[in-house]
């Protein structure tokens, strides 16, 4: 049978799965659900420097083909975090930390205290949350991101990463990549957060089906696989000295194989996890380990990024 190890930051893996941030990973429990799955990292909810309730319900939506959802960055607070961090078994699976503070001195915050604590934990800076009411993303403010990233990088010192937003245009993928390119301790870049603020109607209803922002929320799910995919193969070609995580629609073993072809190194599950539970990352492995096995490939490192052009 064909290999799924991987490596990430010098560090083996068993397998390129993890979850995304925000789906099973708010609560401890959820968390320790995580890491007795097949995923090979798991990364927790985005926490901001106090507890939130987030946004009044109904804030969550399975669709035919994927979710919309505006949560609002319902968390525990970031030393709920870092005390679950402090407790992680890192010899058994990588944890990542998922920070979205809502303010620059917030995320200076917290992102100093995860490294005064001296864990293996691995930052990932959400830039990316659409879903806060008047709050922008710094995703899409290219100077404000700027900004943090020279505030985290010199705060932090350590290997960090950030999880973007979709971008839809060359010269957004121009931009970002040379802001993130001069960010040394910058080590990996996940693509792609939801795609915001969409509007799913309820045609019998003749309504909105989510609370929240008159029903504007982000989606996921089948609905942005191409846009994923892009973004992946985007950064992957622009940031040639980072690693790139891939995230967005990923539901079967094939979305993972199209991931890693278009450069992804490990790939994240949100809405299909949301939806099936940890035991999706065994479905995924195995139905990755058949399509290789079909394709004659024997390990992950001979197809990785090599998606063809015409
Ligand atoms: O970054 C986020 N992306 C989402 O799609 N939703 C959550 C949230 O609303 O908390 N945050």
């Amino acid at each position: 049978t064909p290999d799924l190890g991987t490596e990430f930051l010098e560090r083996p893996l068993a397998n390129p799965l993890m979850n995304a941030a925000g789906v099973w990973c708010t609560l401890a429990a959820q968390l320790d659900a995580l890491a007795d799955s097949e995923a090979a990292a798991i990364v927790t909810k985005s926490c901001t420097l106090v507890r939130r309730d987030g946004n009044p319900e109904p804030r969550y939506r399975a669709l035919p083909l994927g979710s919309i959802n505006s949560m609002g960055l319902p968390n525990e607070g970031y030393l709920y975090y870092l005390d679950y961090a402090a407790h992680h078994d890192y010899d058994h699976k990588p944890l990542f930390v998922s920070v979205s503070g809502l303010s620059l001195d917030d995320n200076l915050t917290i992102v100093a205290a995860l490294r005064d604590v001296v864990l293996p934990a691995l930052l990932e800076i959400n830039l990316s949350c659409p879903n806060v009411p008047g709050k922008a993303q710094p995703g899409y403010d290219f100077e404000a991101m700027d900004e943090l990233l020279a505030e985290v990088a010199t705060a932090y010192r350590r290997p960090f990463g950030v999880k973007l937003p979709p971008y839809f245009d060359f010269a957004h993928f121009d931009t970002v990549a040379q802001i993130l390119n001069r960010y040394e301790h910058l080590a990996f870049i996940t693509c792609i957060n939801s795609v915001g603020n969409a509007l799913i109607i309820d045609t019998g209803q003749e309504s909105a089906v989510i609370r929240p922002k008159d029903g504007f929320g982000g989606l996921g799910g089948d609905y942005v696989l191409p846009t994923a995919l892009a973004n992946v193969n985007a950064f992957h070609r622009r940031c040639p000295t980072k690693t790139i995580i891939g995230c967005g629609g990923v539901r079967t073993g094939e979305h993972v194989f199209q991931h890693l072809l278009a450069g992804a190194t490990l790939v994240q599950v949100g809405t299909a996890l949301y939806e099936e539970g940890p035991g999706i990352f065994q479905r995924l492995a195995r139905e990755l380990a058949e399509l290789m096995a079909h394709k004659g490939y024997r390990r992950i490192d001979e197809f990785r990024g090599r998606l063809k052009t015409l």
